[in-house]
Order: structure tokens, then C-alpha cells, then sequence
């Protein structure tokens, strides 16, 4: 699956976002290693805190059914530059993808921009930090 195809599916994934309270919706597609996509949107709550954006909920949907090896994720939302993962989101791809996989952030217009795990999120606290 090529670039512009995950972008595509992370499209689809921003359609079904739930978004009652920011109204800016999110998309994201993680393709795996054996080339299965998940799809993420971003899901809000009343209790606004509790909001877990798509690059997250496209990571917890493919690691509770078992897939673990990550090839590359793509992020889609309406934004003026090609939309900028939080750092939470930054956080959770640290542990769980390799530090050097793609990571495309696009927008609406068809900016898109292609960086890594490790560029989003230089010097992360990782779990050999936790090393004594
Ligand atoms: O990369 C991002 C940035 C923001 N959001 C969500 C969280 C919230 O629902 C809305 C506004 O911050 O966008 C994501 O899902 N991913
Ligand atoms: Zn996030």
C-alpha cells in the first residue's frame, strides 16, 4: 500500500469520528507489517479529558487484536499545514512503533508531509528509562 493509499484510508477513518464538542474530526490508518490497516478516529466525551485522539485509537485497536508490528500510520485532518500528531499520541507511537517509521500527516488540501517516530518525538522517555 502506497503513501497516498493510507492517506485515503485515513480519510475514511475521519468520517466516523466522533466530535460533538470540537467539531474537528481526525483520521488515521496504521498499516501492519502484514499489510492489515486499521483505522482510527478521534472519539470525544463530555468529560473532555477523556478524548482519545485516532493515531491512538487506530494503535489500540491493532495492538488488542494481536498486532504488534507497525509498517507506517497516516494522519488526516482539516488543517491550514499537514496536521500535527499531539503529544500523546507522539508518546504511545514511541513505545509502540519503530522509531524509524513513517509517519505521514497530511490535510485536506493535499499538503502532505512525511516524517518519523523518533523525529516527532526526540530524547523520548522510553522503557529503557525505566532501567535502573
Ligand atoms: O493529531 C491529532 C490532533 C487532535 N486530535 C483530536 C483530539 C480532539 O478530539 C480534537 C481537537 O483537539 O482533535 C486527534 O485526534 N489527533
Ligand atoms: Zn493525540
Amino acid at each position: 500500500m502506497d503513501k497516498q493509499a493510507l492517506v485515503a484510508k485515513a480519510m475514511e477513518a475521519r468520517d466516523r469520528a466522533y466530535v460533538p464538542y470540537s467539531q474537528f474530526p481526525v483520521g488515521a490508518a496504521l498499516l501492519t507489517d502484514g499489510g492489515t490497516v486499521y483505522l482510527g478516529c478521534n472519539i470525544e466525551n463530555a468529560s473532555y479529558p477523556l478524548t482519545n485522539c485516532a493515531e491512538r485509537t487506530a494503535l489500540f485497536k491493532a495492538l488488542s487484536e494481536g498486532d504488534k508490528q507497525y509498517r507506517a500510520i497516516a494522519v488526516v485532518a482539516d488543517t491550514p499545514d499537514a496536521v500535527s500528531p499531539c503529544g500523546a499520541c507522539r508518546q504511545v507511537m514511541a513505545e509502540l512503533c519503530p522509531p524509524d517509521m513513517p509517519v505521514i500527516l497530511a490535510n485536506l488540501q493535499g499538503k502532505v508531509v512525511e516524517t518519523t517516530v523518533s523525529a516527532l518525538l526526540p530524547g523520548a522517555f522510553t522503557k529503557e528509562d525505566l532501567r535502573g
